[in-house]
Formats: structure tokens, sequence, C-alpha cells
């Protein structure tokens, strides 16, 4: 088995005739880590973060969701790869709001015409502190609540890797600190591998390792660093991006 979750190798993605959104990415994200991306706004985070999740195609180079290479796939393998093997945390929620807490969370099931496992879905549900409210709909739940309801959706078919782009951007300090402790948790306690997008040095913080991006190449990484550390090698790849210019 691959022990690595994601693997990219020289990934670049050029959008138009001159828009080097990545220039050549290789990195591996072990299974069981959270990784935080991190980088000036336009350095390449989302489209790495797309990329690597088959929501995007590079232009060059390979991408691999465990032992299944992505390039060879079609649309629809495609889809089904990201429906089987990703779990998608967005800032936005994207929750549906005619749906209650359990049927969004089962909508993976849903779209793929599958049957959930009830017993995960219980422990998902109880894991992410929502035991009580299964019957409300989103705009019953406040911000954070909406985004554990997400982060349960994620989890619910044990996908290969949780993807996971701002998931506290439109939150609270204090919300923010409650939903990245508890993909902190999931990390921990079963061994999910969450790669996460963010411009907060203390939501990166969370995670095992950052890797930060300027001007779509990878130009760092930190392991296990305080929200100090890593505002200043953010600040350290502003200086170098004023330097280049
Ligand atoms: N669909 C697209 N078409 C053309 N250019 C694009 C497209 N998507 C992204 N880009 C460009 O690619 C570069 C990287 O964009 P990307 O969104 O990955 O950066 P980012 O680091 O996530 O930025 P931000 O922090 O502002 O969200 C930018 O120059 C952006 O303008």
């Amino acid at each position: 088995m691959a022990t690595h979750a994601v693997r990219l190798n020289a990934v670049t993605k050029t959008y138009g005739k001159g828009v080097h959104a990545l220039r050549g990415v290789t990195v591996d994200l072990p299974r069981g880590d959270f990784t935080a991306i991190m980088g000036p706004s336009g350095s390449g985070k989302s489209t790495l973060l797309h990329c690597a999740a088959g929501l995007d195609t590079p232009t060059s180079g390979t991408v691999h969701i465990g032992g299944t290479e992505l390039s060879r796939m079609n649309e629809t393998q495609l889809t089904e790869l990201r429906r089987d093997k990703a779990g998608f945390v967005f800032q936005a929620f994207n929750l549906i709001p005619a749906l209650s807490v359990t049927e969004n969370v089962l909508l993976p099931f849903r779209l793929a015409g599958t049957r959930p496992d009830h017993a995960w879905l219980d422990e998902v549900i109880g894991r992410v502190g929502l035991g009580g409210r299964t019957r409300h709909r989103p705009s019953e739940l406040s911000g954070g609540q909406q985004q554990r309801v997400a982060i349960a959706r994620a989890l619910v078919t044990r996908p290969e890797v949780v993807f996971a782009d701002e998931p506290t951007g439109a939150l609270d300090t204090q919300t923010a600190a409650e939903v990245l402790t508890l993909l902190r948790q999931v990390v921990d306690a079963t061994g999910q591998t969450v790669v996460m997008v963010t411009h907060d040095p203390v939501a990166a913080s969370y995670a095992d390792r950052v890797l930060f991006l300027a001007e779509g190449a990878l130009v760092d990484d930190v392991y296990a660093a305080g929200p100090e550390t890593i505002a200043q090698r953010v600040t350290a790849l502003g200086s170098r991006r004023a330097v280049a210019c």
C-alpha cells in the first residue's frame, strides 16, 4: 500500500498563454498527516489543492491519490475518484439549505447511489459534536456548526484524503479554533489525511507540516511549528517575492 496519500511530481499549471500558476511542484503528502499550504495571494495554493484533488488538470506532471494516477483518467473516472477517495471542505460550507444535518452528511451516498454505514454515520456525527442536531436545517445552525456538518460529510465516505480550502475563512477566531481542533482530532484519532489551504498562521499551526508556495513554486516547509514561526516564514516569503520582482 502506498505510504503517500497524495503525490505530486513536477506538476505545472498554466492558464491561457502566460499565467504560470504552478511551476513544477513535487511533493509527497504522507498518509495520516495534516498538511497546511500557505503563501501570498496568487501564489498557486488553490490551484495546487485543485490539481491534487482532481478538480483541475495539470498542464504537465503527475498526481497520484494513493496508488491511482489521475492524469490518465477521463472526466467520469475523475468524478468517481473524487467521490470515492476525496472529501471536501470549503470556506462557504456548501450545504443544501432544504436538507437536514443527517441528509447533508449522507449526500455523497445519495449521489453515488450507495448505502451508508450507519454505525460510522452515527460516529462521525457524534465526533463533530452534532448528535443533538441531526434534524436541524443549516439555517438553524451557527457558522461553526455548519462547518462541522461539512466536515462530517467529508469524512463519512472514509476518503483517502480530505481537502480543505480556507475552512475557517468565514469563522470568528473562537469558532475557527473549534473547527481546527476538530480537524486535528480527526487526524490523530482516525489517521485521516488532511490538506488545508489557509492564510492564517494560527490555523496552519494545527497542521503537522506547512508548505509555503511563492509564485507557483514550493519554496519552504516546516514541521510542528507554532504560529509565530509560521508568520515569520510567511513574512520572509513576502520579502523574497519583493526581491524577485
Ligand atoms: N481559471 C483561471 N484562469 C486564469 N488564471 C487563473 C485561474 N485560476 C487561477 N488563475 C491564476 O493563477 C494564479 C494562482 O491562483 P490561485 O487561485 O491558485 O492562487 P492562491 O494562492 O490560491 O490565491 P488566493 O490566496 O488569493 O486565493 C493567479 O495568478 C491566478 O490569477
